[in-house]
């Protein structure tokens, strides 16, 4: 090949890369339905009463720690049921609503709707939190003190906000006459912090022996509203994770040989211990980006970045180990890209002048759904490389794979809707929850599961998960009630609405409006997308004239020359 020929292949390839980093840059733009914004002065607006503020403290002075499976503060998991059932009196004794407590402390609400032609769907939420740690915190974790506006209390964000949030939202509903079309449930399980196998396992196994095979959908605790997480994203935006990763914990362990500390052996069990985990921590695994839901994640929101960050994110078959370098700076964004490894607890030796007889160490990674828990497992064992450290599996879980998030998608778009009524400058997309949900307990009557936490974020709160400090702002507990509001009513309908081609007009008005002139009698809504799809000659006939008036009806400037017929003027 000349020179010249060489040029020109190279300018060929070249413009074809272009060609198609640009067709992609501006044609990935995600369905944006008009929604209505949901205001403080509607009629319809749950306001944060001191009433209603005063049971969300009560509910979260109530420590309702898991430990470990099967280890759980009894007592307060009963104190909390209580404390929900004389809260909010009108669901707990409305003919609509049916109560089942499972394995003692769950709960299984079950709301009926008029129309069982309606696959109902489910709401969850878990009463259990994880332990904490009073001395580090401002303010003590179990007596819900405000400060700054803000609640602190362990189970602020996770997650019994959820589920006061969406017992507010019902008793609100039921007590202004609300009758739903479509059944739905509500289930509450109570240990979801040590997995769920006692109750959201059996909340599921009562369902399905109820005969129940599908819901519509599922909403459970996720991702959040964040603020300043995405790089090059300024507005708020909220994940909807479609996803959710793996775990796998693993345990380390080094038999070793007691004897008297003056005459050590070359290494301790610690020391080979200690050496295994360093090169774990030494070696993360790689990338993954590009092959789970982030992807769809970055796609989802080029839109809305800087052109430059918009040609990259759009094209991560080109610019993927750009992006993989950038997200690996930090821990949040670290962890969806790739699997993580956490050491979490060390153990070894009895006494200071006494050689431990063995060492164990726990390690606990969250897979990223690309990866099978086999390949992290032969990966582990080949950063450690030393047969004296046995490896043996804890507990696992593979990860779930991405539920349906396009156009038509119901329970995505209704989370997504409902969610742009409360933050109406976020801008919503699907994500991957990078840690684990009661939603694997529930994965056999859906593929519609979704993860979203109603709480606003933004950078070093994600440290109060599990953390110090857990807090919420009184005016976030505020949106999450009417969150859960909006999503029981738009979830009533049968269809989306605004499933029509007006979103992408949106830009240019607010009077949207949806109009078919078209004459329908009962049994004829089953024609559309159906068989036998029809309109009468005089139907069509009135088509026609009723398009000829609204060309002449919108000629006029304005509401008072309308009239009925030209012949009329
Ligand atoms: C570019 C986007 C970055 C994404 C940033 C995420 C920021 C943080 C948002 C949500 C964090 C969610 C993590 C909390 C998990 C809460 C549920 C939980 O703790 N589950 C336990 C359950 C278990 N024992 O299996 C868990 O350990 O995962």
């Amino acid at each position: 090949m000349s020179c010249k020929q060489l040029c020109i292949t190279l300018v060929a390839i070249c413009s074809a890369l272009l060609v198609i980093v640009l067709v992609r840059t501006f044609t990935l733009v995600p369905r944006k339905d008009v929604v209505i914004a949901c205001k403080t002065a509607d009629s319809d607006f749950i306001k944060l009463t001191d009433q209603i503020l005063k049971r969300f403290q009560k509910a979260l002075q109530i420590d309702t720690i898991s430990f470990k499976r099967g280890e759980y503060n009894r007592d307060q998991l009963l104190l909390l049921g209580s404390h929900l059932q004389k809260s909010f009196p009108v669901v707990h004794s409305s003919p609509l609503v049916k109560l089942d407590i499972i394995a003692n402390y769950s709960r299984l609400y079950t709301i009926s709707g008029s129309n069982t032609s309606l696959t109902p769907y489910l709401l969850t939420a878990h009463l259990d939190v994880v332990p904490a740690i009073a001395e580090e915190w401002e303010l003590p974790p179990f007596d819900a003190q405000i400060k700054d506006e803000f609640i602190y209390a362990r189970g602020a964000i996770d997650f019994k906000q959820g589920i006061m949030g969406i017992l507010e939202a019902l008793e609100y509903l039921l007590s202004k006459g609300f009758k739903p079309n479509r059944s739905f449930y509500i289930g509450f399980g109570h240990d979801e912090e040590v997995t769920g196998v006692d109750g959201a396992r059996a909340i599921s196994q009562e369902l399905q022996s109820r005969g129940l095979k599908q819901v519509e959908f599922l909403l459970d605790e996720g991702l959040a509203v964040l603020n300043g997480f995405i790089p090059g994203i300024k507005k708020p935006v909220a994940l909807i994770g479609i996803g959710e990763k793996g775990f796998l914990t693993l345990k380390l362990y080094v038999k070793g040989e007691a004897g008297h500390s003056s005459m050590p052996l070359k290494e301790t069990a610690i020391g080979i211990l200690a050496k295994a985990v360093s090169k774990i921590e030494d070696n993360p695994l790689p990338s993954m980006l590009g092959y789970g839901p982030e992807k769809e994640m970055l796609e989802h929101l080029a839109h809305e970045m800087p052109l430059a960050a918009r040609i990259v994110m759009s094209n991560l078959w080109l610019f993927g180990p750009i992006v993989s370098w950038f997200f690996s700076q930090k821990p949040p964004t670290n962890a969806i890209i790739r699997t993580v490894t956490s050491v979490t607890m060390f153990n070894g030796g009895v006494k200071t002048n006494v050689l431990p007889s063995d060492a164990t160490a726990y390690i606990n990674h969250r897979i990223h759904p690309a990866q099978s828990l086999q390949e992290i497992m032969d990966y582990d064992r080949a950063v450690i490389n030393d047969d004296r450290v046995q490896i043996s599996v804890e507990d696992s879980m593979v990860a779930a794979a991405g539920s349906p998030s396009g156009e038509n998608d119901f329970g995505y778009q209704i989370i997504s809707n409902s969610i742009r009524q409360i933050w109406t400058n976020a801008t919503t997309a699907p994500g991957m929850m990078i840690g684990n949900t009661d939603t694997k307990h529930y994965k056999d009557f859906t593929k519609n599961i979704y993860r979203f936490s109603p709480t606003v974020m933004f950078p070093g709160d994600e440290k109060r998960f599990h953390g110090v400090n857990e807090r919420i702002s009184k005016n976030n507990y505020e949106q999450a009630i009417n969150f859960y509001y909006h999503i029981i009513v738009n979830a009533d309908k049968r269809l989306l609405m605004g499933n029509t081609d007006t979103r992408h007009y949106a830009m240019f008005t607010k009077n949207i409006y949806r109009f078919c002139p078209t004459v329908m009698f009962l049994g004829d809504e089953k024609r559309f997308h159906g068989i036998n799809e029809r309109i009468s000659k005089k139907n069509y006939e009135q088509a026609i004239n009723f398009y000829y008036h609204v060309i002449t009806n919108a000629d006029q400037r304005s509401l008072i020359n309308i009239h009925q017929h030209s012949d009329e003027l």
